[in-house]
């Protein structure tokens, strides 16, 4: 029986996602909110917006009908941005049938309450889907122009976390298994919030010891957070953690990188996101991020400072001289403080 697969959301990830599955010979439906542009898609066979130039495989289909893409698989892969998130499942469940397995490669916190997404996900279905989370450095772009990638596919299944990656896993594509789906959700969500300091930091004029800094500096950050709330040390040090962080802060196809940039060179918040026009998640995500680290007493100087730029109008040069003010201190600490 051939495998089948539906994802849901047809940005430039669902996109490259599902046209990764049908090129590996998986029958593929791909969701996508908007009915018209979903039957562009359909007949034109390219995601012009999102993906130009790339040809749907012809074992791809689009609709703009999310009941017919249940109907197709019970299979599922989630790709929307992360503010449509629990929208979008709490839409899906009506049509879960008991043999549903769900997979989100969403990166993000849940925008209202700092969640991760697999709370959300236990919260709107309950615990009896299988789920499973997919995070690594993966720009779509390269992933659809078939350029080697590397992923993990987390979950606390072996079994469901095995069957995600065999669908994506081949020649050009490595999918590797993970069953630390805390970790992998901190690395992919706090990432993006570094990649827009690296953005702000390169805007500004600064060098490349500077970007250095930040990655490992911020990477500290990720390991500390991801640690307060559950996620194996290891983990920050794979692909989900250091792999994406390393790639969004460093190339400018990183959508939130770019947004930094803009920043940087001194342009207002809402110019940088109309430049870009794509998912900026570092937006949210550093606002959650703030807020957890608050919460939990973790100590995350970057991430407040971006917050401190994106939501309380901060200068970014005074951000980095706040950065470069703090007292002086040995380079590693335990990962989680004690408050006693
Ligand atoms: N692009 C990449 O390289 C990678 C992205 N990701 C993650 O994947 C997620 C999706 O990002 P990406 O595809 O890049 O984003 P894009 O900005 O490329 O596309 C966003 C898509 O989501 C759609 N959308 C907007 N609102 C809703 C909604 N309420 N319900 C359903 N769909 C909606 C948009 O539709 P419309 O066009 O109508 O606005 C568009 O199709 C993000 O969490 C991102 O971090 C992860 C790895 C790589
Ligand atoms: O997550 C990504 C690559 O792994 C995409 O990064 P951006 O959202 O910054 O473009």
């Amino acid at each position: 029986m051939p495998r089948t697969l539906s994802v849901l959301g047809a940005g430039s990830w669902g996109t490259a996602l599902a046209i990764q599955a049908a090129r590996n010979g998986c029958q593929t439906m791909l969701w996508g909110h908007n009915p018209q542009q979903a039957n562009l898609l359909q007949q034109t066979r390219e995601n012009a917006r999102y993906l130009p130039g790339i040809k749907l495989p012809d074992n791809l289909t689009v609709s703009g009908n999310l009941q017919e893409c249940l109907n197709f698989s019970t299979l599922l892969l989630v790709s929307v941005p992360s503010h449509a998130f629990k929208t979008t499942l709490e839409n899906i469940k009506p049509f879960l049938s008991p043999s549903s397995r769900i997979a989100w490669a969403t990166k993000g916190f849940d925008s209202h309450n700092g969640a991760l997404l697999s709370s959300v996900a236990a919260s709107v279905l309950g615990n009896q889907a299988l789920t499973a989370v997919l995070s690594g450095p993966t720009f779509a772009r390269e992933v659809a122009d078939g350029l080697p990638t590397a992923i993990t596919v987390a979950s606390t299944s072996n079994q469901f976390a095995t069957e995600v990656a065999s669908i994506l896993h081949n020649q050009c594509f490595r999918a590797y298994t993970s069953n630390d789906i805390i970790g992998v959700q901190v690395g992919g969500a706090c990432k993006n919030v570094l990649a827009i300091a690296a953005g702000i930091a390169d805007g500004l004029g600064f060098g490349a010891n500077t970007r250095a800094a930040l990655i490992t500096r911020g990477l500290t950050e990720i390991m500390r957070l991801g640690a307060r709330l559950g996620g194996h040390p290891d983990t920050f040090m794979g692909l989900a953690g250091l792999g994406d962080l390393i790639l969004t802060c460093t190339d400018n196809q990183s959508r939130n990188r770019r947004f930094g940039l803009a920043l940087g060179q001194g342009k207002s918040k809402d110019a940088a996101l109309a430049e870009i026009a794509q998912s900026v998640e570092g937006i949210s995500a550093a606002r959650e991020a703030y807020l957890l680290a608050q919460k939990h007493h973790v100590e995350m100087p970057i991430t407040e400072q971006v917050y401190q730029v994106l939501f309380n109008n901060l200068a970014p040069r005074q951000a980095v001289h706040n950065l470069l003010a703090r007292e002086q201190k040995p380079e590693t600490q335990p990962l989680i403080a004690s408050h006693a």
